[in-house]
């Protein structure tokens, strides 16, 4: 049985310091049982800040990175490098302050590839799939993702996920191209519901009052469709971290 479970800090700074202690907490707790663990990053203001607050604090060595995989919920179809890539931000945040992180064990999402323009977002969610599949156990399509960090859009949106997009519909594969974004940049690969869903606990991580709706509409069962981020749900703990500005309109009896 998935539990919910919603912690309102004060202000964004505090959520983004506070889940990354969560997080090697986590990551410390799951490492006295088993290994490897298997994480999923995400992008956005909070969850990059989450990244450089972990890269920061004094636990962070703490962890056998050797045995830790990274992952992301999404990505931007742009060159290798480019500043708008998650993972160029999470290399800039976290990453590069690793040294023990074995390079193999960072699971990028394929950029494009300027010399080689046959090189689509297609053939990029295809690829990410194959990589998921090469850690999956038999009959899976990805591995067992242990915690799957994910901000939300004003709009609402996860990972690249975005309200009334072909892409929500997705069954049956762990990755979608995305085209026409309606966030830029327009091309993206996202992780799909179903490669969500099977996490033993997602956090989705929001700051700021632009966020509330969002949080209000998610912790009320609306639509997936108008409200991705209400589809984000983990198998054993679906995790909401936000500070006081997002949970404005929270009732009392979403809290739980
Ligand atoms: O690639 C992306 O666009 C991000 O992964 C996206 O899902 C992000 O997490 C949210 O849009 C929240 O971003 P902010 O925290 O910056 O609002």
């Amino acid at each position: 049985m998935s539990a919910r479970r919603v912690v309102v800090h004060p202000d964004a700074d505090v959520l983004a310091q506070a889940t990354a202690s969560r997080l090697l907490t986590r990551l410390l707790d799951l490492q006295s049982v088993h290994a490897p663990v298997h994480v999923v990053l995400t992008g956005g203001t909070v969850g990059i800040k989450v990244l450089a607050d972990v890269a920061a604090h004094p636990v962070r060595d703490a962890v056998d990175w050797g045995t830790v995989h990274l992952w992301w919920g999404d990505d931007r179809f742009v060159p290798a490098g480019h500043p708008d890539r998650n993972v160029q931000q999470a290399r800039e945040a976290l990453l590069d302050h690793l040294p023990t992180l074995p390079h193999e064990n960072v699971h990028t999402i394929p950029a494009a590839r300027p010399d080689d323009p046959g090189f689509t977002q297609d053939d990029a969610a295809r690829e990410y799939a194959s990589e998921l599949a090469r850690f999956a156990a038999p009959g899976e399509s990805t591995p067992q993702f242990d915690v799957l960090m994910l901000g939300m859009g004003p709009d609402h949106h996860v990972a690249s996920l975005f309200p009334g997009r072909p892409e929500l519909e997705v069954v049956g594969v762990a990755t979608t191209a995305v085209v026409d974004s309606p966030k830029p940049p327009p091309l993206r690969v996202s992780l799909t519901f179903d490669a969500i869903r099977s996490a033993r606990e997602v956090w989705i991580v929001a700051a700021g009052a632009e966020k509330a709706a969002g949080v209000h509409a998610g912790l009320s069962g609306a639509s997936v469709t108008e409200s991705p981020v209400a589809g984000a749900t983990g198998q054993d703990l679906t995790l909401w971290l936000v500070d006081a500005a997002a949970a404005a309109e929270a009732g009392a009896g979403e809290h739980g």
